[in-house]
């Protein structure tokens, strides 16, 4: 089996230095990615000027041919710069694995903007931040089983990681984990609230809110049982827990939280649509 360590990658490049490309970075740097072993292209100075802070890089304002010699590219651009971005990058990266962090553009468009077929998607989540992520993976067919491991080696710092099968799982991915963690930090928020309105100082209601959402997480992955038994388990007949899930359920929050998701599958859709044209 390969090294699976970062310090053992090839070269690294990203296109686009902002929140997605930090997250990766970060976590192959402090697992022991070189800093000679990247190569960033960032229009913005603000943005190369945080990267040279935080990682000791020195990133560049465009592509050029020093991209040349990275077997991996990892695009963590928005969606609607894609395409711009694509062009200038494809002359100097022949033979690359391309690997995509970009909400719902397709890899068809992606392999037609850079003439290959070597594609890989992935949908990571910003907890990747503190190599706690949830990422979706998917390759398009003619990526070979080194590929994928040369992406996972790329990813495994960032936490967990998930092969789907059919590309358009990716749109459910994103809806689920890809944006779960504005979920989660919306709860966090509107516990912290109540508990602040029910006489709690700030920084306490904010500890029991986040203290509570790491230990429930913990415990439903340590468990053998599902959520529902978790939940269950929580609610004495007639008690608290009875009383808030009942208000839950009266106010439709679950239904409604689930048509919140759905919105965000259906916008996954609708940025491919809108640029994802070649
Ligand atoms: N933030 C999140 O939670 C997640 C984001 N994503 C995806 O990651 C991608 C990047 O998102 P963020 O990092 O949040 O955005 P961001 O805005 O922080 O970073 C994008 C960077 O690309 C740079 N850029 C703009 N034009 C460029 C060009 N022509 N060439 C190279 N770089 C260029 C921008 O200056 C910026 O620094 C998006 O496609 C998003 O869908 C995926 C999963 C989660
Ligand atoms: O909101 C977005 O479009 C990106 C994709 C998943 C999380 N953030």
């Amino acid at each position: 089996m390969s090294d699976l360590t970062p310090a053992a990658l090839p070269a690294i490049a990203f296109i686009g230095g902002g929140n997605m490309a930090s997250a990766i970075l970060g976590g192959l740097l402090r697992q022991g990615l070189p800093t000679a072993s990247v190569e960033v292209v960032e229009p913005f100075e603000d943005a190369r000027a945080r990267l040279a802070r935080d990682f000791g890089i020195t990133p560049q304002p465009s592509a050029s041919a020093a991209l040349g010699r990275c077997q991996v590219v990892v695009w963590a651009v928005k969606p609607q710069t894609f395409a711009d971005a694509a062009r200038p990058v494809r002359a100097f990266t022949p033979g690359a694995l391309h690997l995509s962090v970009a909400a719902g553009i397709p890899s068809e468009s992606i392999a037609g903007w850079l003439g290959t077929d070597n594609v890989v998607r992935a949908m990571p989540n910003t907890p990747a931040l503190v190599g706690q992520g949830m990422s979706g993976l998917f390759a398009r067919p003619a990526v070979s089983a080194d590929g994928r491991r040369l992406v996972e080696q790329v990813l495994a710092p960032t936490g967990q990681l998930l092969w789907v099968d059919t590309e358009s799982a990716l749109d459910a991915v994103t809806a689920v984990s890809g944006s779960g963690p504005a979920y989660v930090f919306y709860f966090i928020e509107a516990m912290t609230e109540a508990g602040i309105e029910m006489g709690l100082p700030p920084a306490q209601a904010q500890q029991l809110a986040i203290g509570t959402f790491t230990g429930a997480s913990a415990l439903a992955q340590a468990s053998t049982e599902p959520p529902s038994v978790l939940r269950e388990r929580v609610t004495s007949k007639g008690g608290t827990t009875y009383a808030a899930l009942s208000a839950m359920e009266a106010a439709g929050v679950k239904a409604q939280f689930k048509t919140a998701i759905r919105a965000a599958e259906q916008r996954a859709r609708e940025l491919a649509a809108e640029f994802g044209r070649a």
